[in-house]
């Protein structure tokens, strides 16, 4: 599969991609001459040991940071360098001939232990980046892999302490952006009166996915698409977002927010407004999230009546304890918890290109197996010779695991015969971009941040509306603890959600048969 590989020659096509002349954006290079200085809040914590710092160390290894870049941790425990590094390192994927490199990259880093209330911890911190930037004008990017519940002491604390005052600021902040429109509206005004849009980047890490990413160009660069890419070609779309785990023993954050939240609000609503919006005036960040905005507000509010929602069962014959243990009998989740573990949601957007295409959004845990991949499937071949026998062409973008775009169209059976049979055309990027790197999604975004470049992160607007359409369903389900339909771990999930797709225009015929290449199967 061609993802991340250890291999530098790929190297060459990363910095020629951020020189590409298609790359259009505000912001595509950085400042090679002005120190930068990446700080990591909550540095001790899960997120910044297996994604943030095993990102910033790919990304130095790689020479892809400007010169000089130096790390600051800083966390409430007390560690040093060396045990960060210690508890790091199974996540680094660090090859022996990188080993000096491995050591001059720690050798950048710094920690800073103080509390997350009150000034004296940050007044530390910014004595040591000072420090660590030798008094110079310097540029400083803040994340943030913190629970939400110090969000807002932490900005402010980083707002009065820790800017840098000749340099610029820039605030990478994770997901959950809230729980509700009130409260993210809430957390948008409070980093509204602090910070400019312009420096805050909420991190959505899908818009960092290779095959998403790929959306714009899929759609917009070839004509045969983009002239049938309407409610008079295509029935229906179905973006699905599958986990074969289930909460593995850490379900209390889980439980607050539950899947529609944790998935289907974001990330395959992100997904659904790359397919949907009209084409952009350019590549530019914000001519692109204006186009974004503009779909998401003829979306209309998401009801119950247009939703499956599920909550997995242990399997008894499971062969591990996750599969073995249901959701509700996590020791870190109540009983009569009806947080669904799955859920279906069939999105209407109301407007000229897409009236009455319904779009599909399904995301969930503990299924069958792992998968996230947008299927648009076209409508049934009208004045039909072939007695019936046609089925729907589909083109299918897989996101995960190993990218693909492939197109299910009908053929005449090769040979002495007029049968017609179903085929594809296949682009899989395992066979046709063999030695290609993949970055990881962290490695694309946290550059784009050194670089300036909004373009892959969520702006304010998008996610007013994201809270919009999901707000009323997440309070109904609250409110009258709508139960769950229960499905057995390791399934498909509810069978509800296939009857709903298919009274949606979405057709599961079952006939189509990959002949393709074994090497892809094997390692999907
Ligand atoms: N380039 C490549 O690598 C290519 C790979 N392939 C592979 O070939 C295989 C088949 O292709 P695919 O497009 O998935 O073929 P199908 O159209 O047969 O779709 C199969 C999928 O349909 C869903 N499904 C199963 N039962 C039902 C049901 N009762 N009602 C509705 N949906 C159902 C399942 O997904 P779910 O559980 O998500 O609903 C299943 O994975 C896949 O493994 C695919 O990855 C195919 C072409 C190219
Ligand atoms: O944001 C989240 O995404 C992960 C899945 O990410 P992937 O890149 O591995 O597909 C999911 O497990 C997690 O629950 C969710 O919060």
């Amino acid at each position: 599969m061609a993802t991340q590989k250890e291999d530098h020659t790929a190297l060459d096509l990363i910095i020629k991609s951020l020189k590409s002349p298609t790359m259009v954006c505000e912001g595509t290079h950085f400042d090679g001459k002005i120190p930068h200085t990446f700080v990591i809040f909550g540095a001790s914590g899960d997120l910044a040991k297996k994604k943030i710092y095993p990102t910033l160390w790919w990304l130095y290894r790689d020479d892809l940071l400007p010169k000089p870049t130096k790390f600051c941790g800083y966390a409430r425990s007390s560690l040093t360098v060396d045990s960060l590094k210690e508890q790091c390192l199974p996540y680094m994927k660090v090859q022996s001939h990188e080993q000096k490199k491995y050591e001059e990259f720690w050798a950048l880093n710094e920690y800073v232990s103080g509390r997350y209330d009150g000034r004296t911890g940050f007044e530390l911190l910014n004595q040591q980046l000072e420090l660590m930037e030798n008094k110079n004008k310097a540029n400083r990017i803040f994340y943030l892999a913190l629970p939400p519940s110090v969000f807002e002491e932490v900005t402010v604390n980083i707002k009065q302490i820790c800017m840098s005052v000749c340099g610029w600021n820039r605030v990478i902040i994770e997901k959950p952006f809230g729980r509700d429109d009130a409260s993210s509206q809430a957390l948008s005004d409070h980093l509204a009166a602090l910070f400019h849009e312009d420096q805050l980047y909420r991190i959505d890490h899908y818009l960092g996915k290779e095959m998403v990413q790929n959306l714009m160009t899929i759609r917009f660069g070839n004509k045969i698409l983009s002239s049938t890419w309407n409610r008079e070609n295509i029935a229906s779309v179905l973006i699905t977002f599958k986990e074969p785990f289930g909460t593995q023993g850490r379900g209390g954050y889980f439980d607050e927010f539950g899947i529609i939240r944790d998935v289907m609000q974001n990330h395959l609503l992100q997904i659904l407004s790359l397919v949907a919006m009209e084409k952009p005036v350019s590549c530019h960040p914000d001519d692109i999230r204006d186009e974004k905005v503009k779909v998401l507000k003829s979306i209309e509010t998401l009801t119950l009546k247009d939703m499956v929602l599920g909550q997995y069962l242990g399997n008894p014959q499971g062969t591990t304890d996750d599969a073995r243990t249901g959701y509700v009998e996590d020791p870190t989740v109540s009983d009569d918890s009806n947080t669904p573990t799955y859920a279906l949601g069939v999105l209407k957007i109301n407007n000229e290109r897409w009236q009455g295409v319904p779009f599909i959004l399904r995301c969930g845990k503990a299924l069958n197996e792992r998968k996230a991949e947008v299927r648009i499937q076209y409508q049934d071949v009208p004045g039909d010779i072939f007695e019936g026998s046609t089925k729907r062409n589909e083109l299918v973008i897989r996101v995960q695991p190993g990218e693909a775009l492939y197109f299910k169209m009908m053929t005449k059976s090769p040979g002495i015969t007029f049968d017609i049979e179903e085929t594809e055309l296949d682009l899989t990027y395992e066979h046709r971009y063999k030695d290609s790197y993949l970055p990881d999604a962290y490695e694309r975004l946290i550059l784009d941040v050194f670089c300036g470049s909004q373009m892959h992160f969520v702006r304010s607007d998008e996610l007013r509306e994201a809270w919009r359409i999901f707000t009323p369903i997440l309070h109904q389900i609250e409110r009258e603890r709508i139960r769950p339909i229960t499905y057995q771990y390791g399934s498909r999930g509810p069978k509800e959600a296939d009857r709903m797709c298919e009274e949606n225009n979405f057709k599961y015929s079952g006939s189509y048969k990959w002949h393709g290449g074994k090497a892809a199967t094997a390692n999907l």
